[in-house]
Parts: structure tokens; C-alpha cells; sequence
């Protein structure tokens, strides 16, 4: 992508445009949430402007609408994934209920006392809580996969932990706290070649990366429509059909039923068996328009732009001293997390925003990774597609004005 392209996709996200303490807003927090452009923000408008009504079984034009927009969202989700089939792709509120949607229904059905499940030690707290629940209730063990100073996985410690009792291994694609992109064909093949399903947490790989569920050869995937340019609270599960159709129902009530008496009742069909309630109508149709936004952006160039944007920056970095890049993996995606002993992340982030630059401090839910580090928190500057070198500059002179604060 040229600065051309760049300057016209910032056209595309009205908030860029402000200045934050009387300085140009520099948004570098695209880990947390990232902007929306116009053509989301229209197809949510247009909705409550002119169709909103609730979906399925409506007998009226407004509710066929609704529900046609609702069901092309899904069918943009599963052409984005290159998903086999529509039906698989669940409708969830984000990352997190997917996990937990998982670790319940899948969990409860398949493991038993003594059954393991493998994740790894950059994992996100939604993708660690969840089984520690399942591990107290049905008595499941948690092995986690460790990682080099550089934040790359152990692979062959991960191939030791694979056995008869592993039920499920379930890890993150990119790291949100380091970067790392994990090898997960490789963590397919292993599992795969004892028969043990993969999930995959796709929140900070989805937005940045072409993914394709059916090439990487995952079980379940999961990811966030408010990473990805859509809304907050709609995000999807993917799951294969065969898996899905064995396990029980997360919540119940409306929607995912076929019939019910007061002695027994038929689940529906999927996706609707994992779509109790009135769904986020709006916010499957603003995620759709995020899709499309994507596609016409191309994945490959998002990637290609991002990855060489992170390169810039931890270039940039690397000449501060005092500053430590905390995930360093030859393969990581637009995450820049660093730490500083001269100030706590927290005062560097409040420095950083007097000068109009948005980053993260903290644990990222991540304390894991900080453990690992003997760190309390990083810094971490997360990139899009509408950042540019130009602020990555601006984050440079704003750390150059945190050493002059704290020396
Ligand atoms: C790898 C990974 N996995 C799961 C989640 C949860 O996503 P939700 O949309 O909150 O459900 C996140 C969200 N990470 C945010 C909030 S901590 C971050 O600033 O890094 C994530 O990065």
C-alpha cells in the first residue's frame, strides 16, 4: 500500500481525524479495538434507520430484511474464513464467549477426570480461566506450552505433551501481548496425529492476516468483530459442522429450538442450536461491512503493509536505550510491547497521551507473559493498516519525552 492509499483509507475513519490534547491524534491501540470506518458505521445507521426488526420467523418485509442482512453476514464471515459451510459459523458476543462456549460445550462433552487440555503460555486470560473452571469441575489438567526468551514456542516440549489423555489443544494464532505468530500447521499436524481437535484464537490474527480455517487445517476458530472494524459485541465462533452437532448447547431459550414441551424439547439446527435469544442483528450486519471494507483492501496488502510498518518500528526502537522489546520471535504480526525501567508503563502511556498517542499499558490480560518476563506491565503499540510511519515517528519523540520527564 502507498502513502496514497493510506492517506485515503484515514479518509475512510472520521475519529483519526482530532486532535487529543492539542496534538494529532496517533491511535496505536489496534490490540484493544480498532477503529471503524464509514461504510460499517453506514450499514449499522442504515439498519435502525430503515430495517430494524427482529430476525427469523417474521412474517413481515422489515423482518425479512433484517433477517436477509443478518444471514449475508454470515455468509461474508464464512467466504472470509473460507469456512466450509455458513451453518458452521456461530454468531457470539466476541473472543471471549467463543472460548467459554467452547470450553463448556465442548468440555463437558468430551472430557473426563483426568483428561488434559494443552494451551500455551502467551495465552490471552480467556483462553486460560475457562479451563482452570472445567479443570476444578469435571478435574481436567492444564499443560501449557512454553516459549523462548524471544516469545517463540517450544515446540518439542509441546510434542512431549501430547498424549492419550489430551482432549483438546487450544492456543492463540498471534499473540496479543508479544506479537508471535504460532506455527500452527505444525500444532495441527502433531495434535491431528493423535486424533486431538485444535481450537484456535484468531482475535489479533483475523484482522491483520488472510485466514483460511480450512488450509490451517483448525477444529474451531474464534475471533472479535470489534478488532476487526466491526461493532462491539458480535463476534464469531467457527467450528467444524461434525463437532458442533455433538456438543450440547451453550444457552438455551428462544431460537435454538425446535420444539418444546413441558417433557422434552428439540434443539434446532445450527448455527441456530448455539444462538439462543435475540441475536446483535446490528452488529452482524456492521461486521459483514467490515468484511467487505477488508476485502476490498485485500488481506495479503493489509499483512504486507503492517508487517513492514512493525519492522519501522522496532527499528525505531531499538536505537532508544532503556528500552526493551518484550517479543522479539522472528514471525510476529504489527505488536510493538516494550518496557522501560526508568518509568512504570502506566506513567509512559500518560506521557505518551499528552503528546495525542494512544497506546496500551498493563498486563494485556496476559499476566502470564509478564511472569515469564519478570516484568509488571509493557507498553505495547498495536499497528492497522491507517498507521504510518509518520506516527511511528510520533511515538519514538513522545518515548524521548518520557526519558526527559523520568531520565
Ligand atoms: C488474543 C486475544 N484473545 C482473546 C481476547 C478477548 O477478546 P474480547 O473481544 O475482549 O472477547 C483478546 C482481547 N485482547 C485485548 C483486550 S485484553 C487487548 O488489548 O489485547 C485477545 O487479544
Amino acid at each position: 500500500m502507498t502513502a496514497v492509499d493510506v492517506a485515503r483509507i484515514r479518509d475512510d475513519f472520521p475519529i483519526l481525524d482530532q486532535l487529543i490534547n492539542g496534538k494529532p491524534l496517533v491511535y496505536l491501540d489496534n490490540a484493544a479495538t480498532t477503529q471503524k470506518p464509514r461504510p460499517v458505521i453506514d450499514a449499522i445507521s442504515n439498519y435502525y434507520l430503515h430495517n430494524n426488526s427482529n430476525v427469523h420467523r417474521g412474517v413481515h418485509t422489515l423482518s425479512q430484511r433484517a433477517t436477509d442482512d443478518y444471514e449475508a453476514g454470515r455468509e461474508a464471515i464464512r467466504r472470509f474464513i473460507n469456512a466450509p459451510d455458513a451453518s458452521e459459523i456461530i454468531y457470539v458476543r466476541g473472543t471471549t464467549e467463543g472460548l467459554n462456549l467452547v470450553a463448556s460445550s465442548y468440555g463437558r462433552k468430551f472430557f473426563k477426570a483426568g483428561d488434559e487440555v494443552i494451551i500455551t503460555g502467551m495465552e490471552h486470560h480467556s483462553n486460560i480461566v475457562p479451563w482452570q473452571i472445567l479443570g476444578k469441575e469435571i478435574g481436567i489438567r492444564l499443560r501449557v506450552i512454553p516459549f523462548n526468551d524471544q516469545g517463540e514456542l517450544l515446540m518439542d516440549e509441546y510434542e512431549g505433551m501430547l498424549n492419550d489423555r489430551t482432549r483438546l489443544v487450544s492456543v492463540v494464532h498471534q499473540s496479543n501481548a508479544l506479537g508471535t505468530i504460532n506455527p500452527v500447521s505444525a500444532i495441527v499436524e502433531l495434535a491431528h496425529a493423535r486424533g486431538v481437535p485444535v481450537m484456535l484464537d484468531t482475535a489479533q490474527s483475523v484482522p491483520h492476516m488472510p485466514i483460511d480455517v480450512q488450509d490451517l487445517g483448525v477444529d474451531f476458530a474464534t475471533f472479535s468483530g470489534h478488532k476487526m472494524y466491526g461493532p462491539t459485541g458480535i463476534g464469531v465462533l467457527w467450528g467444524r459442522a461434525d463437532l458442533l452437532n455433538e456438543m450440547p448447547p451453550y444457552q438455551t431459550g428462544g431460537e435454538m429450538i425446535r420444539s418444546v414441551t413441558f417433557e422434552e424439547t428439540i434443539y434446532n439446527v445450527l448455527p441456530h442450536k448455539f444462538e439462543a435469544g435475540t441475536p446483535d442483528i446490528a452488529g452482524a450486519i456492521g461486521l459483514g461491512a467490515a468484511v467487505e471494507y477488508l476485502e476490498a483492501i485485500g488481506m495479503g496488502r493489509i499483512a504486507a503493509y503492517e508487517q513492514a510498518l512493525m519492522r519501522y518500528g522496532a527499528e525505531r526502537l531499538a536505537e532508544i536505550e532503556g528500552v526493551r522489546l518484550i517479543g522479539t520471535a522472528a514471525n510476529r504480526g504489527g505488536v510493538l510491547s516494550f518496557y522501560m525501567e526508568a518509568a512504570h508503563a502506566h506513567d509512559i502511556g500518560t506521557i505518551l497521551d499528552a503528546e495525542g498517542i494512544a497506546v496500551r499499558t498493563g498486563h494485556h490480560c496476559a499476566q502470564p507473559v509478564m511472569a515469564r518476563y519478570e516484568i509488571p506491565a509493557t507498553v505495547r503499540a498495536s499497528l492497522s493498516f491507517y498507521n504510518t510511519t509518520e506516527e511511528i515517528d510520533a511515538l519514538i519523540k513522545g518515548i524521548d519525552r518520557v526519558i526527559e520527564v523520568f531520565g
